[in-house]
């Protein structure tokens, strides 16, 4: 059993090395939390995990990157029983792009609480117009995220 798995969307490495990131922040506050790049989702159900952590850019105009796409399409069409367990959802985006501003993590935190799952925190929105270093923006928000977590046990 996983306790949280960190899913990743990127185009260019940005959201990766935040979920990178969030691995180690979440790992040395005490919770079995692994990255899991490109998974599909046998592979994440097999694993049982106890509650999920996406980390996702937006890409195009307002679309989800390639390697995230294919498993909410996933998820989508086999509805995993995920019901009751948290979700937390990170965005990295741009204000340039308006009303598409973090549209991949909004469609995706949408699906997953579609699901059952519950909200543990509100998403965080990175936004690339305001800060170049995402990875450590994020530090508080996931020492909130893994205090709540472990809150949970
Ligand atoms: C071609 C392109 C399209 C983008 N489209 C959007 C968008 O629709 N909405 C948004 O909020 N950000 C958009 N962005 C900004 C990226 O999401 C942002 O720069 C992010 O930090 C990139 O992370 P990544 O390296 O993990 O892909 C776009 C960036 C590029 C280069």
């Amino acid at each position: 059993m996983l306790e949280v798995a960190i899913l990743s969307g990127s185009a260019f490495g940005a959201a990766e090395e935040v979920a990178r990131h969030a691995e180690q922040q979440l790992t040395a506050a005490g919770l079995a939390a692994c990255h899991l790049p490109d998974i599909g989702l046998d592979a994440l159900l097999a694993l049982d995990p106890q509650a999920l952590l996406v980390v996702t850019s937006t890409t195009g105009m307002g679309e989800v990157p390639d390697d995230l796409q294919a498993l909410l399409d996933e998820i989508e069409a086999w509805q995993p029983d995920w019901r009751g367990r948290p979700v937390a959802v990170i965005g990295l985006g741009d204000s340039c792009y308006g009303e598409n501003f973090c549209a991949a993590a909004l469609q995706a935190h949408a699906l997953l609480l579609k699901l059952g799952m519950r909200d543990v925190q509100s998403q965080l929105q990175l936004d690339a117009s305001e800060t170049v270093t995402p990875a450590e923006d994020a530090e508080p928000w996931l020492a909130r995220l893994a205090a709540q977590l472990l809150k949970l046990r």
